[in-house]
């Protein structure tokens, strides 16, 4: 089976070699923050902060319309955490999450336990649900807001030891969580997942699950099982779910997926030999899977939102939105086809 990386091309390691010396300074200064208490505390109250309320992320609309994630310098979310009857030093609940590229760190903190209206209030925004949030940011901010509520979800779900049961304590940063009972440490813990875009050389496989919005399909994906590599996971899926033996596979990219919980999907391209295409669905799995011409896909494309069928109409297919990594796989198959062999 093959497995080929893409090699960045002259113009992004032209552009990674300029900015390399910041790059690398800001990944030493987080490397820091997450092993120096004390300066991960400075970092904080130099910092601005994100708001989560029972993990849903807080949301500013801007007078254009455009939704923001409000960053909070220290202070000001003492001061209003003040207001709110709270004691100010819950601030140092936060979390760590990244630094800007002038090394001003950046952390997110949820504050469930105060009333949601009056830190809206307080704020000018609005707690809305996770998945509008990733939907509606725009570039940085939809993996920031995704990566806070992972982290988050972490934490809440790990106050125990699952060896002792005695509680854990958290490090300044919140990069992990020690049980001081027996030195166990946990890490924030992501499920890898394969996605790949199966083809026969004209066609690609598409699939939808019943819980899919009416009418999406989207490239296979299945959960690694412990001890597989990447290449046995993707063989095994496909199998599983298509009754197909894959030939070749090809590296595209990754993605932190916050839905349901954090996966961490490795995409990939893969071939099955042209004789080898008749498809056997599990239905456990899938409610449907079948191949799709050129044309097909570039039709779905074009579909900015979901399409409204009547009830009566066999729906027209529409595939995930462009945040999804199943989308840039399945754009990289349309210009792979286009480039190859569109027109012959
Ligand atoms: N970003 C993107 O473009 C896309 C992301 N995805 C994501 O990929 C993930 C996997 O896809 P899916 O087809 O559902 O996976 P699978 O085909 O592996 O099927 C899911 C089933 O696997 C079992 N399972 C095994 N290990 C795990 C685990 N660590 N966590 C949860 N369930 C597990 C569960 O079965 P049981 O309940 O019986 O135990 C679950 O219902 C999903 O989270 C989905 O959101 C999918 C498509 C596109
Ligand atoms: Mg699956």
């Amino acid at each position: 089976m093959l497995m080929c990386l893409r090699v960045l091309p002259a113009r992004v390691t032209r552009n990674f070699s300029r900015c390399c010396s910041n790059y690398v300074a800001r990944m030493r200064f987080i490397n820091k923050l997450k092993e120096d208490e004390g300066a991960c505390l400075t970092a904080l109250e130099s910092g601005n902060i994100f708001l989560y309320h029972t993990l849903a992320p807080l949301l500013r609309k801007t007078q254009q319309g455009v939704f923001q994630l409000p960053l909070l310098p220290f202070k000001d979310l003492e001061g209003i955490l003040n207001r709110l009857g709270k004691d100010g030093s819950m601030v140092k609940d936060s979390v760590l999450i990244t630094c800007t590229e002038q090394n001003r760190a950046l952390f997110c903190l949820d504050v469930g336990e105060l009333d949601q209206q009056a830190v809206e209030k307080e704020c000018g925004g609005n707690f809305v649900d996770l998945r509008k949030a990733f939907f509606t940011l725009r570039g940085e901010e939809a993996p920031l807001v995704a990566r806070g509520q992972a982290l988050l979800r972490w934490h809440q779900g790990n106050g125990f030891c699952s060896a002792s049961g005695k509680p854990t304590t958290r490090n300044q940063a919140g990069s992990q969580r020690v049980c001081h009972s027996n030195g166990l440490i946990y890490y924030p813990k992501m499920s890898p997942v394969i996605i790949t875009l199966v083809s026969d050389g004209k066609r690609c496989l598409l699939a939808r699950q019943a819980s899919f919005p009416r009418g999406m399909f989207s490239a296979l994906a299945g959960f690694c099982d412990m001890g597989e590599t990447l290449e046995e996971t993707l063989r095994r899926e496909v199998a599983e779910e298509v009754g197909l033996e894959v030939v070749s596979v090809r590296y595209s990219g990754s993605q932190h997926w916050p839905f349901p919980q954090s996966s961490f999907m490795v995409a990939c391209h893969a071939t099955v030999s042209p004789g080898n295409t008749q498809v056997d669905v599990d239905h456990e799995e899938l409610e449907e899977a079948r191949w799709f011409t050129l044309e097909e896909i570039r039709a779905a494309l074009k579909l900015r939102t979901p399409p409204r069928n009547p009830r009566d109409q066999p729906p027209t297919i529409w595939v995930p939105p462009s945040y999804a990594i199943a989308h840039k796989l399945i754009r990289e198959w349309v210009d792979d086809q286009e480039l190859h062999y569109d027109g012959k």
